[in-house]
């Protein structure tokens, strides 16, 4: 159920009043649900039921250590795109066991870093690093396991700049090489070939695509058994999309039983690496409108949030969701432009917005909790917002609002 209501025309997070939260922390702010994001790993959880399976939550969705706990306590594995998010999975309480290794820049450094933390597998990106990775191995005498990312060049219909799966994308391996990628691999000493990944993209809000991709790789599964190569795990990435305005995407459920359909007597570990869908909608971002500014031609709603809080209307042109925190009955309706403090014509939350509107108003911003803090930034000299998590009716601060000091924190004078 939506973790964010009204009740008494008052927009609640669970059962705590987002005004008070504005009261109590300030804002901006992002505002997440416990019980949204345990239902959303349940949904997937409970669809892989007596199946052997990995659900790797995307830490770059949304990486602050208290979602991740709330997911660890679950039981939920992690894929990881760097060292950082490894870092942030074990303080959070996450099993390196369960973690996947995603991204095409890995160093060597890296792939020593993850081997020495005995995470579950390399999502291996290209030749020439899964030569590093063989390196590494024999030089810590470790034995690594790998699954290559193949590019299985299927249209995943989303937005062009999240989309990954084509042949003109840099991500993973061209389908085309992979026999002879997998030979090579079973050829080196310090690699064990477990599966094959892939991910096509992001906010897919049809499962065709992901059956697409996914006949793809059964079949190469298949070919590569009669070579002699056994494929164990099969990752077929994140990817599944929200409905942020009017988009229908398909419930995990739905998509995790279309693919068990597909994928018939094989016995094959199933890993998902799901971002968006499990943390997307288990967040708002809280705001306040500072001042009106109503043109002839175009109103204003100036409020205190910005792009560098949220670059996703900035980056994608994406759509999200903005609500009056307490709806007003009487006042006149406008139509506004919802724009930030920064210095940036292309600083907006939203266009053409009617509401009823006074300064001061709080605003909560939907469809905040993936993508939002985590691709956040200082522009400006702006301190990053204060992060909350709601647990029924009580209030967690998980990340305490970004100082002044925080902001020039390891910067320097140069010497006299
Ligand atoms: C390798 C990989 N796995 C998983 C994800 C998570 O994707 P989403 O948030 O769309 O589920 C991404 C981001 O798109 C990714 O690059
Ligand atoms: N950052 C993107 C998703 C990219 C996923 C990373 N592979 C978004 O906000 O929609």
């Amino acid at each position: 159920m939506d973790a964010f209501l009204y009740q008494n025309n008052e927009l609640f997070a669970e059962q705590v009043a987002l005004k008070q939260i504005a009261q109590t922390y300030g804002t901006p702010t992002y505002v997440y649900s416990r019980r949204h994001l345990e239902e959303r790993f349940l949904s997937y959880q409970n669809a892989l039921q007596g199946r052997e399976h990995l659900i790797c939550y995307a830490v770059k969705a949304n990486s602050n250590i208290g979602v991740l706990n709330v997911l660890a306590r679950l039981g939920s594995g992690f894929d990881i795109v760097s060292i950082g998010e490894l870092e942030r999975v074990l303080a959070a309480g996450g099993e390196a066991s369960k973690v996947v290794y995603s991204g095409v820049a890995k160093t060597k450094a890296d792939i020593a870093h993850a081997l020495k933390a005995g995470i579950h597998c390399f999502n291996v990106e290209s030749e020439g690093e899964l030569e590093a990775i063989n390196q590494v191995a024999a030089e810590l005498d470790m034995q690594a396991r790998i699954s290559l990312r193949l590019n299985p060049d299927v249209d995943a219909k989303t937005h062009p700049y999240i989309s990954t799966g084509l042949k003109d994308n840099k991500f993973g391996i061209d389908i085309e090489r992979a026999p002879a990628v997998y030979q090579r691999a079973n050829s080196l000493s310090h690699i064990e070939v477990i599966g094959v990944d892939c991910h096509i993209g992001s906010q897919l809000t049809e499962i065709s695509p992901f059956l697409d991709a996914l006949d793809r790789l059964l079949s190469l599964i298949d070919s590569l058994a009669e070579q002699g190569i056994v494929i164990k795990h099969l990752d077929l990435g994140g990817g599944l999309g929200v409905r942020y305005q009017d988009e229908t995407p398909p419930e995990p459920g739905e998509y995790v039983a279309a693919v068990l359909e597909r994928l018939g007597e094989r016995e094959l570990t199933l890993a998902f690496e799901p971002g968006r869908s499990i943390a997307a909608n288990a967040g708002v971002l809280l705001t306040k409108v500072e001042y009106l500014k109503c043109n002839p031609h175009k109103n204003f709603a100036i409020i205190d949030a910005a792009m560098n809080d949220m670059i996703r209307p900035a980056l994608y042109q994406a759509w999200l969701n903005i609500q009056p925190v307490t709806p007003r009955a009487e006042g006149v309706s406008k139509r506004y432009d919802i724009v930030g403090p920064v210095c940036e014509t292309g600083d907006f939350l939203g266009k053409d917005r009617e509401l009823i509107l006074e300064q001061g108003d709080l605003l909560s911003v939907a469809g905040a909790g993936a993508y939002g803090f985590t691709m956040s930034s200082n522009y400006n000299s702006r301190g990053r917002a204060a992060e909350i998590m709601v647990d029924g009716d009580s209030c967690h601060v998980i990340r305490a609002r970004e100082t002044i000091a925080d902001l020039m924190l390891g910067e320097a004078l140069l010497p006299e």
